[in-house]
C-alpha cells in the first residue's frame, strides 16, 4: 500500500482579505504559518515520513511545504516546485473581493465560477499589468501555457499530465509524497483519485492547513483517504480523544 499526503497551503494574505488569489504570488498570514508548522507537526507525531515533496511555484505553498517540513525535521528532503501545481488561474478575478463581486454579479454567478467544473471566470487581457506572461518564472513557457483564466476543468488537465508523468511513477517506485498545493489544484487530483463527478466537485471544499492522507493500493486507486487533524493524530496515538465522549 502507498501513501501520498496533500496539504494545501495554510492561511494567505488574500484568504483572509477574501480576495480571488489564483496565480497572484501572496504570502501566507502568521495564521497560515502556524498551520503549516502544526500540519508538519501532525504528521510527525502520527509516525509520518517523506522521502521527497512537491509544491507549486507560488510562496504561499512552498512556505507552506517548508514550515510543515521544519515541523518534521525534514528541511533537507528533495523538493520540485513546478507550476502545473499552481492555483487555477482566477482571470480578471485575481485581486478582486469575493463579497464585493458577488454582489455586483450574484451568488449564483459568483459560486459558478468559483466552484463549477466548466465556467472559467472572464480571462485577463494579454496585457493586463496582473498577467503572469511577462513573470520571469514562467519564462520557459510558451505564451500559450501561461493561463489568462482557468475553470476546474482546465486546472485537471494540466494537473493530471504533470500526475501522470511525475507524481505517479514516484509514487509506484515506492517514495512516499508529501505534496503542498492549492484548493483548485488538490480538487482536480481529489477529483480523479476519487472519481468525483463533474457535478459533485461543485460541493468539495479543501480547508487550509489540513493534511489530506490518501491511501492507494498497488493501481495507485484510494483504498481510503481521510484528513489528519489533531483529533485524528490523538486517535492514532490511542490518546484521550481516541475514547468515545463520554
Ligand atoms: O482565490 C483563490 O485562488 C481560491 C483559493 O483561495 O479561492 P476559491 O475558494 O474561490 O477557489
Amino acid at each position: 500500500m502507498h501513501k501520498l499526503v496533500l496539504l494545501r497551503h495554510g492561511e494567505s494574505t488574500w484568504n483572509l482579505e477574501n480576495r480571488f488569489t489564483g496565480w497572484t504570488d501572496v504570502d501566507l498570514t502568521p495564521t497560515g504559518v502556524e498551520q503549516a508548522r502544526a500540519a508538519g507537526q501532525w504528521l510527525k507525531a502520527a509516525g509520518f515520513d517523506f522521502d521527497a515533496a512537491y509544491t507549486s511555484v507560488l510562496k504561499r505553498a512552498i512556505w507552506t511545504l517548508w514550515h510543515a517540513l521544519d515541523g518534521m525535521d525534514r528541511t533537507w528532503l528533495p523538493v520540485t516546485a513546478d507550476w502545473h501545481l499552481n492555483e487555477r488561474h482566477y482571470g480578471a478575478l485575481q485581486g478582486l473581493n469575493k463579497a464585493e463581486t458577488a454582489r455586483e454579479y450574484g451568488d449564483a454567478q459568483v459560486l459558478a465560477w468559483r466552484r463549477s467544473y466548466d465556467t472559467p471566470p472572464p480571462a485577463l487581457e494579454p496585457g493586463d499589468a496582473r498577467s503572469e506572461r511577462g513573470d520571469i518564472r514562467y519564462a520557459r513557457l510558451s505564451p500559450e501555457q501561461i493561463p489568462l483564466t482557468e475553470c476546474l476543468k482546465d486546472t485537471v488537465e494540466r494537473v493530471l499530465p504533470y500526475w501522470d508523468a511525475e507524481i505517479a511513477p514516484a509514487i509506484s517506485s515506492g517514495r512516499r509524497l508529501l505534496i503542498a498545493a492549492h484548493g483548485n489544484s488538490i480538487r482536480a487530483l481529489v477529483k480523479y483519485l476519487d472519481k468525483v463527478s463533474d457535478s459533485d466537485i461543485v460541493g468539495l471544499n479543501i480547508p487550509n492547513g489540513i493534511p489530506l492522507v490518501y491511501e492507494l493500493d498497488a493501481e495507485l486507486q484510494p483504498i481510503r483517504s481521510y484528513y489528519l487533524d489533531e483529533a485524528a493524530v490523538a486517535a492514532a496515538r490511542g490518546g484521550a480523544a481516541a475514547q468515545p465522549a463520554r
